[in-house]
């Protein structure tokens, strides 16, 4: 059997409860580095709980949460994003009157560049980090077009380029895809793999096709408690989870 430290992110025995009502009740998972998971589950399920739950945006009732063998559930939102953890609300949350530069630049984790020498190196430093995000996020020709001016997906890779130049080690994304063209999400699924290499990511979302594309296992949520996990075509195949989807 694996020690909890072998995995990034070990969740167990999760609760917490909304003037009694427990969105997300006993709950345990585990992620493995350089995993992509992809939780699904019903309206009201409890996955955007969980994953407030992980970033430190609400406070567990109980249960444990541990991030490289760290207790999260105790910590400050800040100082779990220190910690290495990033999370992409459903909503992009960009500048929308910077530039896609800029937008990057203002992410670049800022460290003890303040010293006047380091300050010319640290510029390029940032530049070229920049530019490797920008390329990756397919933004490259439109690093000086006004954020206002992109696409509804070219916002969602801008905001994941954001999270990704301050190198989280877990990336979570709630419903990244929402709202995206065909090709967009095509793109999408291909970015993922590609960041996958040194962290591991967890998924919301409801576009099954997608999540096919994407996911290394699918985590099924109801009323709080996972009912499956495992493959997609596992979870697919599984009576449980037929019968939540079809049952509603
Ligand atoms: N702060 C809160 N206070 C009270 N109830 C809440 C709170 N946050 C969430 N809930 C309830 O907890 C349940 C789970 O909500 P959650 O948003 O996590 O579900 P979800 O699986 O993400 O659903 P969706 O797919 O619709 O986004 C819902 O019944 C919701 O109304």
């Amino acid at each position: 059997m694996s020690e909890p430290t072998d995995f990034l992110l070990a969740v167990e025995a999760l609760t917490v409860s909304f003037d009694g009502f427990k969105a997300v009740d006993d709950l345990s998972f585990y992620v493995d580095p350089g995993e992509i998971r992809v939780i699904i589950g019903p309206n009201g399920a409890g996955k955007t709980t969980a994953l407030d739950l992980i970033c430190g945006k609400t406070r567990a009732t109980s249960g444990s949460i541990r991030f490289r063998g760290k207790e999260l559930t105790d910590m400050k939102e800040h100082e779990i994003v220190h910690a290495g953890v990033g999370r992409k609300f459903q909503n992009p949350t960009i500048y929308e009157d910077l530039s896609v530069f800029e937008n990057l630049e203002v992410s670049f984790p800022r460290g003890r560049s303040v010293f006047g020498a380091l300050v010319f190196k640290r510029d390029a430093e940032v530049r070229e980090r920049v530019a490797e995000i920008a390329e990756m996020i397919f933004l490259t020709d439109h690093l000086e077009d006004r954020a206002e001016y992109l696409s509804h997906g070219q916002k969602q890779w801008l905001e994941i380029g954001m999270l990704l130049i301050q190198d989280p080690e877990l990336l979570m994304l709630d419903e990244p895809v929402a709202g995206m063209s065909g090709s967009e999400r095509i793109k999408t699924a291909e970015l993922l793999h590609k960041i996958i290499e040194g962290r591991s990511v967890i998924v919301i979302e409801h576009d099954m096709k997608f999540v096919e594309d994407i996911a290394h296992k699918v985590t099924v949520l109801h009323q709080g408690r996972v009912i499956s996990e495992g493959s997609m075509a596992h979870v697919q195949a599984d009576p449980k989870v037929v019968e939540v989807y079809l049952g509603h």
